[in-house]
């Protein structure tokens, strides 16, 4: 329906060839589907594959960040901690909720709950409207944390790794913005990742 007049826009201001801003209105348009989480390609109107751009990528990742349903049960998390558990968790949501900085290190054997005291803190900070990113340095620990990435999916840390590397974020950037509106930021097995790669989350 719009990519008649779509077009006619896009081909005044630039002077491609018909089949090209055809493929730039429809990747125009993928973007928006995109972001409703559909994918243009499902029509066939080009054989051409349809790629969403960085910024679809990005703005759906926000959207998704921004609305992370906490269920009923993940709620009820806090009551079912145990005393030292409860400590930790009291101690970190009170700073989180202060406004002021902090950095905190979760140690303990395999099993003992560490998973369970994150869950808990996410679904109260998420609950309150806030953003809590989720992030693991491998991606099984990833999978099991609501709303989870990998540290390196998140930050857009590149494989490589030197004392120079930076992430693939643009200060300006949206996933920029959802890193420094976050009210906090777990990241299980810290301790598996490069120092470097803990040192990153001071620059954003
Ligand atoms: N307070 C609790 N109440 C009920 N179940 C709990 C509690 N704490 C932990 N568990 C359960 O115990 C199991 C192990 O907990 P969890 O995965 O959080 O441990 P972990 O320290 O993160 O382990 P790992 O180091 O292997 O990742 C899970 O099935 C979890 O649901």
């Amino acid at each position: 329906m719009f990519e008649d007049s779509m077009f006619e826009d896009f081909k005044y201001f630039s002077n491609f060839e018909e089949k090209v801003v055809r493929h730039k209105v429809l990747s125009h348009i993928n973007d928006i589907l995109y972001s409703m989480g559909h994918d243009i390609n499902e029509y066939k109107l080009m054989l051409e594959k349809i790629r969403p751009s960085e910024i679809a990528k990005d703005a759906k990742d926000v959207h998704f960040e921004r609305n992370i349903f906490v269920s009923e049960q993940d709620l009820l998390l806090p009551k079912r901690l145990n005393v030292q558990k409860l400590h930790a968790y009291n101690t970190i949501i009170n700073r989180v909720f202060s406004g002021k900085q902090g950095a905190f290190f979760i140690d303990g054997p395999e099993g003992t709950g560490k998973t369970f005291l994150y869950c808990a803190l996410l679904a109260t900070i998420r609950s309150q409207e806030f953003i809590a990113l989720a992030t693991a340095t491998s991606s099984v620990a990833a999978s099991i944390l609501p709303g989870g990435r990998t540290a390196h999916s998140r930050f857009k840390i590149p494989i490589v790794i030197d004392d120079n590397f930076c992430c693939n974020i643009s200060k300006q950037n949206s996933v920029a913005r959802l890193i420094r509106d976050a009210k906090s930021i777990v990241w299980d097995e810290a301790s598996m990742a490069k120092k470097n790669m803990l040192k990153l989350l001071m620059h954003f």
